[in-house]
């Protein structure tokens, strides 16, 4: 790869309610992450280290098209706050308020509201076992786990446990625990959710591929569904996360996710590292 970027490699780095993002914009050009860039990139002592990598691509029906990979080198079919931030520089690229942009989960749209808020309709939650997916036939309301907890797809696979108190848990070690569960067959996410208001929740994650993260955005969405299909809360809901507040809202075209995002700078990739990563 090294030898097509002689100048080096330009991405971005921003961020997400502190959710953090490596950006390429690859348009008008081939995609270029593998999986070991993606792995090698993400290390945040011989890397530039972040939660999630999205990389934009040209796409024929849509404004763009977008691919996601973990910090450990596997790919996500979905990403909520990386989906949130591209879509606020490619809004400022293009001089407009909405843009339109696929995914693996299909084609979503994402709008800048007036206070500012950048917002992404994340589609339906998946709420069949085959969809999440998990390994066998069970009640996706009530998982057969200790802690009986949720399963909710959003396009990437999510498993949301409602707590008395999400900060007084070590989510390294049950969140690592069941990232793995073999009722997970391509792992999960893992959230961890205490009510602490009329519609108001306290959640805290561990990722799938990223481990502790200060946010995520398909984790809210499928908390959030999880706390109204339980009775909890209403369909809109308003999510405290250790980097900061999103909001969830439920409708009848799928699940809205609003929240702030933050271009932190531009940088390029050196020649040297992209050789080291061939
Ligand atoms: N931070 C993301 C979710 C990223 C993907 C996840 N780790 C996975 O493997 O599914 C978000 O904002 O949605």
């Amino acid at each position: 790869m090294a030898e097509h970027f002689s100048q080096g490699l330009p991405f971005m780095k921003m961020h997400g309610a502190g959710n953090d993002f490596v950006i390429l914009d690859s348009r008008g050009r081939g995609a270029v992450t593998t999986s070991a860039l993606a792995r090698a990139l993400g290390d945040r002592n011989r890397g530039v280290g972040y939660d999630q990598l999205a990389e934009i691509r040209d796409a024929e029906d849509a404004d763009f098209a977008l691919d996601f990979w973990n910090s450990d080198g596997s790919r996500a079919g979905a990403c909520g706050n990386a989906t949130r931030c591209v879509s606020h520089y490619m809004m400022q690229q293009l001089g407009r308020d909405q843009v339109t942009l696929l995914t693996q989960r299909g084609r979503l749209s994402a709008q800048r509201r007036a206070d500012g808020l950048v917002c992404v309709n994340m589609g339906h939650p998946q709420r069949a076992w085959q969809e999440v997916p998990l390994s066998h036939a069970v009640d996706t309301d009530h998982l057969p786990l200790p802690g009986d907890p949720v399963a909710v797809g959003m396009g990437n696979p999510h498993c949301v446990f409602f707590v008395a108190d999400a900060d007084a848990l070590d989510i390294t070690a049950e969140g690592r625990r069941y990232e793995t569960d073999p009722l997970f067959p391509q792992k999960t996410n893992v959230e961890f959710a205490s009510l602490i208001g009329p519609d108001r929740l306290r959640m805290r994650v561990w990722e799938r591929g990223a481990g502790i993260t200060l946010a995520c955005g398909s984790g809210a969405c499928a908390t959030a569904v999880a706390a109204a299909t339980r009775g909890l809360t209403g369909r809109n809901v308003t999510l405290d996360l250790d980097g900061g507040v999103l909001e969830i809202d439920w409708r009848d075209d799928g699940v809205w996710m609003a929240g702030p995002v933050a271009h932190v700078f531009d940088a390029v990739l050196s020649p040297e590292f992209l050789r080291s990563v061939a």
